[in-house]
Order: C-alpha cells, then sequence, then structure tokens
C-alpha cells in the first residue's frame, strides 16, 4: 500500500504523519519533487510513483494574501487538485482532498450541510470551491472533506499566534496594560488537526470506499474571542504559573482584513457521523496540543 501525501509540512499533512504506523508506505514529496503551482507537473509524478491513495493536504492557505495572489491560489486550490483527480483515476488511486468552510457566505443561522448553497467571501474560498468541484467532477469517487479552523501543535494557527501573543503578559516587569482585543462576531468550530488525520485514517480503513463531500469540523462552535479564552483556560490548568492575559472582545469592524470572512461558518457534521467518524471534545483536543506545544 503506497500512500502518496502532498502538503506533508502543514498542519494536516504533519499529523497525519504522525498517525501513519508504517511510514516506509508514505510518500511525501517536497516541492521540488512536486510543486502544486506547477499543475501540468503532476500527472508524471503521479504516474511515475504508482500510489493506491493520494491525500491532498497540500493548499495554499494564506487567506488575506490570495487577494492579491489570485492565480496562485487557483493554481495550488483548484488546477492542481482536478489534475490530481484525473490522474488518480487513471492510476486507480483513491483520493481524499481537503476543502473549506469559507466556501459559504456565512449569513445561514443553521449549520451548513453538504447540499447547501456556496458563496465565498474571498478568493481562498472561491479557488477552494473551485477546487472540490473539479475533483469531484474528474473523479466522483474521490473524498472531499471540508472542514474549519483548523489548529495543531504545528504550524501557523490562532491557538499557537494566541500562545505567542500571551508570551508578553508573563513578563515579570511590565507586562503590556492593554487585553488582547479578539473578534467575537465571527462564530465557527475549532477542528484539531490530528483528529482531521484521524478521520481520514477512518475512511482510509473502512471497507467500503467513501466518495463524494463530507463535512467535518470540531464539535462546539464558538467566536474567536471564545476560542482564545479556551485557549488561556486549558493553559492556565496545565500550568498555574501561566497568567491569563486580560481579553476584549471586539467586532470584526474593529479588526479590518484584506480578505472577509463569513460570520457564521459552522458545518453539519452528521453525514460524516453516519459513519462513525467524531472528534473528539474540545477540551480534550485542547488539552492534547497544549502538551504538545
Ligand atoms: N488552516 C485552516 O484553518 C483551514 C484549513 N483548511 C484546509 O485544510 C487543509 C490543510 O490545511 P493546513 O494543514 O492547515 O494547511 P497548511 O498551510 O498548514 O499546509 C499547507 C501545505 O501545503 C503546502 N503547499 C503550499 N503550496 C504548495 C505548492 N505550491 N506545492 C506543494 N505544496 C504546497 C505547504 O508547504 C504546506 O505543507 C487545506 O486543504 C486547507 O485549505 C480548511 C479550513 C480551515
Amino acid at each position: 500500500m503506497k500512500i502518496l501525501l502532498t502538503g506533508a509540512r502543514g498542519q494536516l499533512g504533519r499529523c497525519l504523519q504522525d498517525r501513519y504506523p508504517d511510514q516506509a508506505h508514505l510518500l511525501m514529496p517536497d516541492r521540488q519533487e512536486l510543486d502544486m503551482s506547477q499543475p501540468a507537473s503532476i500527472a508524471e509524478y503521479v504516474r511515475q510513483a504508482q500510489p493506491d491513495w493520494i491525500i491532498n493536504a497540500a493548499a495554499y492557505t494564506a487567506v488575506d494574501r490570495a487577494e492579491t495572489e489570485p492565480d496562485l491560489a487557483l493554481a495550488v486550490n483548484a488546477t492542481a487538485p482536478a489534475e490530481l483527480a484525473g490522474v488518480a483515476r487513471e492510476v486507480g488511486a483513491r483520493l481524499v482532498h481537503v476543502s473549506t468552510d469559507y466556501v459559504f457566505n456565512g449569513s445561514a443561522v443553521q449549520p451548513y450541510g453538504e447540499a447547501d448553497p456556496t458563496n465565498p467571501l474571498n478568493v481562498y474560498g472561491a479557488t477552494k470551491l473551485q477546487g472540490e468541484k473539479a475533483v469531484l467532477a474528474a473523479m466522483p469517487a474521490a473524498c472531499v472533506i471540508r472542514t474549519s479552523w483548523v489548529y495543531s501543535e504545528y504550524g501557523n494557527n490562532f491557538l499557537r499566534t494566541m500562545l505567542r501573543v500571551a508570551e508578553r503578559y508573563q513578563a515579570k516587569e511590565e507586562p503590556p496594560s492593554s487585553p488582547i482585543r479578539v473578534v467575537d462576531d465571527q462564530i465557527g468550530c475549532p477542528t484539531y488537526a490530528g483528529d482531521l488525520a484521524d478521520a481520514i485514517l477512518a475512511i482510509h480503513g473502512m471497507s467500503q470506499p467513501v466518495s463524494g463531500l463530507y463535512h467535518y469540523s470540531g464539535a462546539t462552535v464558538l467566536s474567536w474571542f471564545v476560542f482564545a479564552k479556551r485557549i488561556f483556560d486549558c493553559k492556565h490548568s496545565m500550568d498555574a504559573s501561566f497568567v491569563v492575559p486580560a481579553l476584549e472582545p471586539i467586532p470584526t469592524s474593529d479588526y479590518p482584513t484584506p480578505a472577509a470572512r463569513p460570520a457564521s461558518s459552522v458545518l453539519s457534521c452528521e453525514k460524516i457521523a453516519s459513519l462513525g467518524i467524531e472528534p473528539r471534545p474540545l477540551e480534550q483536543a485542547l488539552a492534547y496540543v497544549m502538551a504538545r506545544v
């Protein structure tokens, strides 16, 4: 069983590596070997590699920068996954591709189901939407998983940013007197990349192929502000010397970004739960990650 893992150095990629029992079966090309911004080179690589499974954890994830680099974002998030899907079908490999809650505009009151209309607010979301559509068009047997608010012990994510910002507040002399301002009017479900990796492994291990579109996210709905509180509370519970910084909830309008974000990107995960795939509770996942950052 040969598994081609793209994006192996990203959050999801590294969590997948940690969880694969036999790494000898993992092909993890670096960007020199497989550059997703050069989609024309992908088919040749895959034909030579002849994988049984392809997990596409590579993506252009710089949401704000994508506004000024739409061509690059499109190549990595849409054209390359479409190429991967086409050649996966050709060589008889199964494919898991990952997409995002940012395909929705965030105006829904109810959690989004897989069949709900999409309407991305930003370039990143639009390119990811094109990617998931192109993957399923080229290979209807592919499995596309939309996830949201990914964090982990690796890479760049909200949890690591908050812990970094909090460092200044641990100073004995003159810690900042101002609170950390965090957006409180965007809600979503933080997803531990390790849980998503476990979900992909579970799909991998199923006797029946899992095809089509699935939502998978953490089960707790909260705002970025509340997420920050949970992160700091978790850190304090594991390290009593950690000083919990003061937090101030702010509206999105006080924190303008180049790319607009959905106000509510809560995903309904009932479909994947019916396969027996569910994340661990937020507090457990946070404690697990906190012990590793
Ligand atoms: N990070 C988040 O909050 C969210 C992520 N997602 C999706 O989840 C998946 C995994 O995301 P993360 O692990 O957080 O992303 P990440 O940014 O940590 O990792 C992305 C990986 O893609 C690789 N990559 C980027 N451009 C490449 C290129 N031209 N050629 C080859 N590799 C390239 C990077 O080197 C990195 O290894 C992605 O599909 C992402 O769109 C969905 C919702 C939220």
